[in-house]
């Protein structure tokens, strides 16, 4: 098969997906560069989420191939291995953390993966998080922001090849909102991870994204480099998005 995805850490290749006989995302081709901060833009029900569930290897796209590292994925082929799957996580808008210590959960994903768990490492990851003194509290009772960036450290501790995120910042103040836009954008820096990200809040993307694509009613409206989508968007809908115009 021809394809486009040299270069592409993801590539995307006539991706259409089914919920029972609804066809609620429809892709004819999409490439993720390494390293890059890629936004996923678009109104309430558009496909952002299930776009991530087919990146994370979560489900299999119903039709349409996933190039994820030069290898085959899709309708058509298995899902990835585990040590594949690994290299992937996901921080979900209301994460659910285990009921132990807030240092346990940090772990966890060490644990799981036989990887060394390093106290000091996990300390300083909790200390960006600003958290190092919860260490030892139950993270049952840690209010939204603060179980967010848990979830964020814990995403973050094996340092993952993709970071996935699912509107990390919903429901968060603004101080939650910037310690966890440093640490997105730290981890990008220091360790080149790719990082997909979907958000409502178009200003966010505008901060962290080099790229953004947005979507209505599971198809690609456009996809522009951050700078351009937002200071000049190609399509009228675009314009309207950011403009708020778009009612959802
Ligand atoms: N498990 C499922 N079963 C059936 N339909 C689903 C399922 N998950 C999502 N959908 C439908 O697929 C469409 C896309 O949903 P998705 O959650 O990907 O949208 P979204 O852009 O992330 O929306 P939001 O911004 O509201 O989170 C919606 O119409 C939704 O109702």
């Amino acid at each position: 098969m021809m394809n486009n995805s040299e270069g592409f850490l993801y590539f995307l290749k006539g991706i259409k997906h089914f919920y029972q006989k609804k066809k609620v995302l429809s892709i004819d081709e999409l490439g993720i560069i390494p390293g890059e901060i890629f936004g996923i833009l678009g109104p309430s029900g558009a496909g952002k989420s299930t776009l991530l569930r087919l990146l994370n290897f979560l489900e299999k796209p119903t039709y349409g191939t996933i190039f994820y590292s030069g290898e085959k994925y899709g309708s058509d082929y298995p899902l990835p291995q585990l040590p594949v799957i690994r290299e992937i996580t996901t921080v979900f808008q209301n994460p659910i953390l285990l009921n132990t210590t807030v240092y346990k959960n940090v772990i966890y994903p060490l644990k799981i993966r036989g990887m060394k768990v390093e106290k000091k490492k996990v300390m300083d990851l909790l200390t960006l998080v600003g958290l190092s003194e919860k260490a030892c509290s139950p993270a049952i009772k840690l209010s939204g922001g603060e179980a967010q960036r848990v979830a964020l450290a814990r995403a973050l501790v094996f340092n993952p090849r993709v970071l996935l995120l699912d509107e990390p910042t919903a429901n968060l103040d603004p101080a939650n909102i910037s310690i966890i836009e440093r640490l997105i954008t730290q981890t990008n820096k220091t360790n080149k991870t790719t990082i997909i990200i979907v958000t409502h809040n178009i200003f966010q993307a505008k901060r962290l994204c080099s790229r953004v694509l947005l979507l209505n009613e599971g198809k690609p409206v456009e996809l522009n480099t951050a700078k351009n989508f937002f200071e000049n968007p190609e399509c009228n809908f675009a314009k309207s998005f950011i403009e708020g115009k778009i009612i959802y």
